[in-house]
């Protein structure tokens, strides 16, 4: 069973709390069974099922009457056994102790990869440095596989594909020379991340642990990682003590959580090594790694949404300056192209699209299709590249896009006229948009007045909210009784203003949902032809707009 249904019949069977007016004894057996036989298909060891249950039992037996019903109401039970669920589950993934290590800025912060033959640690390794050079760091790639023919032509291809600097020697037997040499030379270069991919064998033996152990001794790397595949499941308790006993394993990432049955398995016997998982695969494609948070991953799974993590994307995403530049724009009341790429931009830096919606309570990440996914992002992209082929005097609508340099723009981008026509469209969709909310209390600061009222009477913020969303979307979302909700889990209407802030840039100062609805546009925009069309109806694109001619 793959994750993303374990969580769905998980979230399933909790959803019938919320249907009962009464939760009885008879109830919670069935949705404890329910819970326990999807985690058991999941491959999660009985222990940890046979305490979730018992946990979700004591903590709701305390709560009733000698009626076997709740004494503090239905809502309080549901709530209570929700949150129990996602606490025991968070436990089981989470150990007590051994922290990851947090990379430093300003020095060279060297990581060993390491893993059997097949585990998808090169690949790893590309996409683990690909989501640093999103966030601005200086990533270097080091080759020190010797042992697989094709491991260096195809680490060199992929960090060409992500424009990542490589260090490699297709001919040099010595994975220990070459580690040292890759890590002297980026060191030198005042690169700040520098990943050393290692050679795997088909199973744990000496010789790998060996080889390991000499590089690590040479290169003295910050942290080693573990990359472990999933498909083994429970096994991966023994692999995962075996590497952790010869190299000292930092922390581990899982890959191909994304098609195994085992996946549940895997996931709880490495925590239960007490090796704190930092990543989790989740596809072939360079952007399909999710860093890994227990909690947060737990609530995503169960569609319950996280929006600790989404602050910390977002955070992440959008550069402080962009953010000052946006907000004082939209205060002027523009709009221009140039704020549409940067919003493009930071959406694309937040990871792939369906991790952001999933973090969303009431979104499930399922809601973009995979392929479509894929898809959207590359339409977004092609917005990127006219974009960039575009003067400065366009990008702020000074100079408006007159046929000829519509036609310049296109020659330009390797894109074609009707694309072009296609992207100011949806330019002026966004522009409208925009200034619709700019037209509702400004809660960015500048009538500090309305956000007293609003703090004040959260109703009204509600309707206002409300009124400036698409139908769609508000539905998508799960009703207002959702966003009140995670109004509430953000710290009241100044958590939620500070998230918006930053999730747009400033696009919040149009209003509470101001940024949720651009992000929602985008979504669907992403998500093309799928269901995600927040917005209503996703955009029609002109025929062949997914063909580059450069
Ligand atoms: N579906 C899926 N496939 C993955 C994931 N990670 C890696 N793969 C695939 O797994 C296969 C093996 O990956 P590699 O990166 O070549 O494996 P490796 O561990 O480097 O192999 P050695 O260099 O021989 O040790 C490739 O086909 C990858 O595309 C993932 O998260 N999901």
């Amino acid at each position: 069973m793959v994750l993303a249904e374990l969580g769905q019949k998980i979230g399933q069977a909790l959803k019938k709390l919320n249907a009962a007016s009464v939760i009885d004894d008879k109830l919670l057996q069935e949705i404890l069974t329910e819970i326990a036989s999807a985690l058991l298909s999941a491959d999660v060891n009985i222990k940890y099922v046979i305490k979730l249950r018992d946990s979700v039992k004591t903590q709701v037996t305390l709560q009733m009457n000698s009626d076997g019903q709740s004494a503090n109401g239905v809502a309080t039970v549901r709530k209570l056994i929700q949150r129990t669920v996602v606490e025991e589950l968070t436990a089981m993934l989470q150990p007590a102790e051994n922290r990851p290590y947090e990379f430093k800025k300003g020095k060279a912060n060297v990581v060993m990869l390491v893993g059997l033959q097949g585990s998808g640690k090169t690949t790893t390794c590309t996409k683990f440095a690909y989501h640093y050079m999103k966030k601005g760091w200086r990533v270097g790639l080091v080759c020190a596989d010797t042992f697989r023919a094709g491991a260096f032509e195809q680490l060199k291809m992929n960090a060409a594909k992500i424009k990542c600097p490589f260090f490699g020697h297709k001919k040099e037997t010595d994975p220990v020379k070459i580690a040292e040499e890759g890590v002297n030379f980026f060191k030198k270069e005042k690169f700040e991340i520098i990943i050393v991919d290692t050679s795997g064998r088909h199973k744990q033996e000496a010789a790998l642990f060996e080889e390991m152990q000499q590089v690590q001794q040479t290169i003295k790397p910050d942290t080693a990682i573990f990359v472990m595949d999933s498909s083994i499941g429970q096994a991966c308790y023994d692999q995962a003590q075996a590497f952790n006993k010869t190299i000292r394993v930092g922390s581990v990432i899982i890959t191909k959580l994304d098609g195994h049955a085992k996946g549940g398995g895997a996931l709880s016997a490495v925590a239960a090594t007490q090796s704190p998982v930092v990543f989790i695969g989740t596809g072939e494609h360079f952007d399909d790694l999710e860093p890994f948070e227990a909690e947060g991953f737990i609530k995503r799974l169960l569609g319950l949404g996280d929006l600790s993590g989404l602050m910390k994307t977002v955070k992440e995403a959008i550069s402080e300056e962009k953010q000052k530049n946006m907000i004082e724009n939209l205060q002027k009341g523009q709009f221009r192209l140039r704020d549409m790429r940067d919003q493009f931009q930071s959406v694309l830096n937040m990871g792939p699209l369906s991790q952001v919606v999933g973090m969303i309570p009431g979104l499930n990440a399922n809601l973009i299709p995979k392929g479509k996914e894929k898809e959207g992002t590359d339409r977004v992209k092609r917005f990127l590249y006219m974009m960039d082929s575009m003067t400065e005097e366009e990008l702020d609508c000074v100079k408006p896009l007159t046929e000829s340099r519509i036609a310049r723009v296109a020659q330009g981008s390797g894109t074609r006229v009707e694309e072009v026509n296609f992207l100011l469209e949806e330019y002026k969709k966004f522009e409208k948009m925009v200034s619709k909310m700019g037209k509702m209390s400004n809660l960015a600061g500048k009538k500090p007045a309305d956000l007293e009222a609003m703090k004040k009477n959260p109703q009204l913020a509600m309707q206002q909210m409300q009124k400036a969303m698409d139908p769609g979307m508000l539905k998508q979302m799960g009703g207002m009784g959702n966003i009140m909700n995670m109004v509430k889990q953000m710290g009241g209407m100044e958590g939620m203003q500070d998230m918006m802030q930053q999730m747009m840039g400033g696009a919040g100062g149009a209003g509470g949902a101001g940024g949720m609805p651009n992000l929602g546009a985008l979504a669907g925009m992403l998500g093309g032809g799928g269901g995600a069309g927040m917005m209503g109806a996703p955009p029609k694109m002109p025929p062949g707009m997914m063909k580059r001619r450069r």
